[in-house]
């Protein structure tokens, strides 16, 4: 089994460019099966798991895709689509792959994907999604696995209240509704940056969307969307992970590409952990020269403190000077990482949604897991800090969204190396 080997006590230094988003590049590769003419190219793709996968879903359904690692460019060519099935294996890998329903439903009017099933942060229902198409006139059946929605006769535009802010279903409500007949008003939509890069993307594909980033959007349907060429926003959650990196080893990073807008929460809790933050146009600059101070979070949807950041910031609270509360609010199982990071002797314990981490001086490098994506990034900022040697395993998760992890951090100056064992 591969694994990351880190040997903690590096002070990183130095410049880090931030790659595109995975969570705009993923719904941005999904959208591109509404171009029924012309290919789109993707810029600013990065390199990760979790593209190649949703391209492995697009290649499935007979659609061509090409990624260019020297160029870090994707190019899609949508013009037929043979076949609207993802299968188990494509799906199981990865959730985001139900993204290509709202696009599917919209361009052949019919679409049939595996049940994504539960992953290991919560169970993770479609039920929002599946309601929006619904009321945009789709019939849906499950059985056997899948889901089958259909829309003959075209979807019609509707009026959708959201009841949670849902990323996926504002995404796939949004894409199917693009070709609907009239107008859909979607209120409570999520209002993640990664929402308002995928309706300017449908946008230049000849969507007419409005309103996406607030909290009501509005779509006004179009019979012909088209390829076009698009660069993807930068990745906030690599850029905040990267942050606490240089504020845990008490460093001195500059974090090229970084939207400070997009991480407004993020700054405003390390700046009040101790650290210095400096914005400009072209990234953020993070310094730290001592111990960070406990700061408590509570993940709320965008613009509140992202899920995505809180192993993360978890890790970073394990060796903060006192006590700092966790709450989760955005999924009901994602404090998989508190049994590893409590292996390399932090203090941490959970009551119902919120993790209490009371600071420890030192941790100790010892063999960990990487439970989920952010549960891996926060073993590996641990591991950054930690006595003597730490090893973590199961980083195919962590490989699904930190595209050239062990090439920047240790171009910061860690010490890390990948390994098969
Ligand atoms: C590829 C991508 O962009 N992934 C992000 C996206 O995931 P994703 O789009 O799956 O997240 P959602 O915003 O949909 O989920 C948030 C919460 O809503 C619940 N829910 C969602 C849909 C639904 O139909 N019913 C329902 O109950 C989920 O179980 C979860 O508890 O947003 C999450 C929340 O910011 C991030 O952590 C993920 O990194
Ligand atoms: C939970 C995440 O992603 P996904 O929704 O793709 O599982 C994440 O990026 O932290």
């Amino acid at each position: 089994m591969e694994k990351l080997i880190i040997n903690g006590g590096h002070r990183l230094e130095g410049r880090v460019k931030i790659s595109g988003a995975k969570n705009a590049v993923l719904p941005i590769i999904a959208a591109t099966l509404l171009g029924q003419d012309g290919p789109s190219l993707l810029d600013e793709v990065p390199a990760l798991e979790d593209v190649h996968t949703i391209s492995e879903v697009l290649t499935e359904l007979g659609v061509k895709v090409q990624f260019d690692s020297e160029k870090d460019t994707l190019f899609v060519d949508s013009s037929v689509i043979a076949s609207c099935e993802a299968p188990y294996e494509l799906v199981r890998k990865m959730r985001a792959s139900f993204l290509i329903m709202g696009p599917l439903l919209a361009r052949c009017g019919e679409a049939k994907i595996s049940l994504p099933g539960g992953c290991a942060i919560g169970t993770r229902p479609i039920d929002l999604h599946l309601k929006g198409f619904e009321a945009l006139g789709a019939e849906i059946e499950i059985g056997h696995g899948f889901i089958q929605a259909s829309a003959p006769h075209g979807l019609k535009g509707a009026r959708i209240y959201l009841d949670f802010p849902s990323v996926g279903a504002t995404e796939n409500i949004m894409m199917a509704a693009c070709m609907a007949q009239g107008q859909t008003i979607l209120e409570n939509p999520a209002q993640e940056p990664e929402i308002i890069d995928l309706a300017n993307y449908l946008n230049v594909m000849g969507a007419k969307i409005r309103g996406a980033g607030t909290n009501v959007i509005k779509i006004d349907g179009v019979t012909k969307l088209i390829g076009k060429n698009y660069t993807i926003i930068p990745d906030r959650i690599e850029a905040g992970t990267y942050m606490v990196a240089a504020a845990m080893t008490r460093g001195d990073v500059y974090i090229e590409n970084a939207i400070s807008e997009h991480l407004k929460p993020v700054i405003a809790k390390l700046k009040e952990a101790g650290v210095t933050i400096e914005e400009d146009v072209n990234g953020i600059r993070v310094t730290c020269d001592k111990q960070t101070k406990a700061v408590d979070v509570k993940t709320m949807p965008y613009p509140g403190f992202p899920t995505d950041m809180q192993a993360q910031f978890m890790a970073m609270l394990t060796v903060s000077e006192g006590t700092g509360l966790v709450t989760e609010t955005v999924f009901e199982n994602r404090f998989m990482h508190v049994d590893e990071l409590k292996r390399m002797g932090s203090n941490i314990k959970i009551d119902g949604r919120t993790s209490v981490v009371e600071g420890v001086q030192k941790l100790t490098g010892c063999q960990v897991k990487a439970t989920d994506l952010r549960a891996g990034a926060a073993m590996v900022l641990a591991g950054l800090v930690a006595d003597g040697e730490t090893q973590v395993g199961y980083i195919h998760h962590i490989d699904r969204g930190y595209d050239h992890l062990v090439t920047k951090l240790c171009g910061l100056g860690a010490d890390i190396r990948r390994t098969e064992k």
